[in-house]
């Protein structure tokens, strides 16, 4: 849909709410919010019953199947070089990188015109002589595999029938999908073959692989090294460890991931990426690499500067449903998006809103990771206009058209506290293009007011909604 439409389509969402929150104010209101202010968090019963288990590498590979495109990002990159008086160079074109003509034809025929951001410094830095080794952080969606793919092709001499490249990945799910993007690239370059250490790849006891390129998870890989000896890691030129962030937070990952790279030679390069970079992927990520360049990106910040923010003072779940049908059809003229605290909730919502003849979707935590990929993408295709999911299944998934959020219930962390970081992810908008947007919360308790409160301060500590930003407009 284009812009215009959209912007419309929330200028008539706002009157909308505006004029449905005209209508009744609730005098129950100053009251909650007085008793709600400084007050405690209450362990009201509202305990958390986060069935939801928060699965990085679900959502890792949830992102990779939704998205098409690269993520457009204005920010800059920063770059800490090993040897800071070395020139830094960045291009910006492909032909600039002296590529393999067949490998050239690969990056254009995925349609791919020019080096994303990231792509721009992080291929001249992989593909100099001799090579370097490189830790990169940039978010989902900003081009990390496609370089790693690209360098690994570039440094294979296809003449050679060993590995010589090796990339780790969390999961079986996960390598599959870095594997599809190096038979992509590596189309008009079949001399180069690439098989998967994986689980269920079981191959005789002796065997010798001849292929170039091996990319597994860190436990088969290891044993492929290590046990059965069908990889000699002193012939690997090149390592790349994928997803670090989702690497570390899976048990065992990150010691055989360093068992690994200290079977590998001291002159093979080693890559590591990941999409966030807390301290304890730090940590590891320097004990994988070592005297790395470094690349960041930041994610941009989030703002609410264009998005109206309202609540509804509501005395249960039930109330808080007839707010909501009373407000459909405002939110239902662009696309909107209900997260829940649990499943049980979603699933009770999603039914009881196809009951009242609505069409929504619903995405949970009990759906394969394909099933919610179409889910996400019959929604992204505008086939149902309402998402009904919960706060964990649907963390770090951007589906960037929706122009309304619903809080039905609001984030909250597994110790009940405020999760600001979802909320302001939520709803907040990247800014560019100036893309407006509706939130509504749904208030049903004083501890739900108390968080409301809480993360209101969040957001005015950060400078991203000055104090006048949220309003109550609706009761049912
Ligand atoms: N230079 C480019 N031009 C156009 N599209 C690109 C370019 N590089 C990558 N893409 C596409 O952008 C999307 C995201 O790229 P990629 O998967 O490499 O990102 P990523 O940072 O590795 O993401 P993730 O962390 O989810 O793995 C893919 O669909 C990819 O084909």
């Amino acid at each position: 849909m284009a812009s215009d439409s959209w912007a419309q389509a929330v200028d008539e969402q706002e009157a909308a709410a505006e004029s449905i929150g005209s209508l009744q104010i609730n005098e129950k209101d100053d009251k909650l919010k007085a008793a709600a202010n400084g007050a405690k968090t209450e362990g009201d019963g509202e305990k958390k019953e986060d069935e939801d288990k928060e699965d990085k590498a679900a959502q890792s590979l949830l992102n990779k199947l939704i998205r098409s495109n690269l993520v457009n990002t204005t920010n800059q990159v920063e770059v800490l070089q090993r040897d800071p008086s070395s020139p830094l160079y960045s291009v910006k074109s492909f032909e600039e990188l002296r590529l393999k003509p067949q490998l050239l034809q690969g990056v254009y025929a995925m349609g791919f015109n020019r080096p994303s951001k990231i792509q721009e410094t992080a291929l001249p830095m992989m593909l100099a002589e001799p090579p370097q080794n490189l830790i990169a952080q940039s978010q989902s969606g900003t081009g990390k595999t496609a370089a790693f793919v690209l360098a690994m092709l570039s440094h294979v001499d296809p003449e050679n029938k060993w590995p010589q490249c090796l990339c780790v990945s969390p999961t079986y799910e996960l390598a599959l999908q870095t594997g599809k993007v190096i038979e992509q690239m590596g189309k008009f370059y079949p001399e180069v073959q690439l098989v998967y250490a994986i689980r269920g790849n079981k191959l005789e006891r002796g065997t010798r692989l001849q292929e170039q390129i091996v990319i597994g998870t860190p436990g088969t890989v290891l044993d492929w090294c290590q046990k059965l000896k069908f990889i000699e890691p002193k012939r690997i030129k090149v390592f790349v460890l994928d997803e670090a962030d989702v690497m570390i937070a899976t048990q065992g990952h990150q010691d055989q991931s360093i068992r690994i790279q200290r079977m590998l030679p001291k002159t093979c390069q080693m890559l590591l990426f990941s999409a966030t970079f807390e301290d304890t992927v730090w940590n590891f990520a320097k004990r994988i690499v070592p005297d790395p360049n470094i690349i960041k990106l930041k994610r941009e910040e989030e703002t609410l500067d264009t998005i109206k923010q309202y609540y509804v003072i509501c005395n249960s779940k039930e109330e808080k449903f007839q707010a909501l049908c009373n407000i459909y059809g405002a939110i239902t003229i662009a696309q909107a998006m209900i997260f829940c605290h649990t499943r049980k909730t979603a699933g009770w919502l999603a039914g009881e809103l196809s009951r009242e003849g609505h069409q929504v979707a619903l995405l949970s935590g009990e759906m394969q990771v394909e099933q919610r990929a179409a889910v996400i993408e019959r929604f992204r295709d505008g086939k149902e206009k309402v998402l009904v999911t919960t706060n964990v299944c649907a963390r770090g998934i951007d589906v960037e058209q929706v122009s309304v959020v619903i809080n039905f219930d609001l984030p909250v962390d597994k110790d009940g506290n405020p999760d600001n970081e979802t909320y302001l992810h939520r709803i907040g908008r990247t800014g560019r293009f100036g893309k407006r947007g509706l939130a509504i919360n749904m208030v049903d308790s004083r501890f739900s007011m108390n968080i409301l409160n809480r993360i209101q301060d969040y957001c005015l500590s950060k400078e991203r909604v000055d104090s006048e930003s949220l309003k109550q407009v609706v009761s049912c």
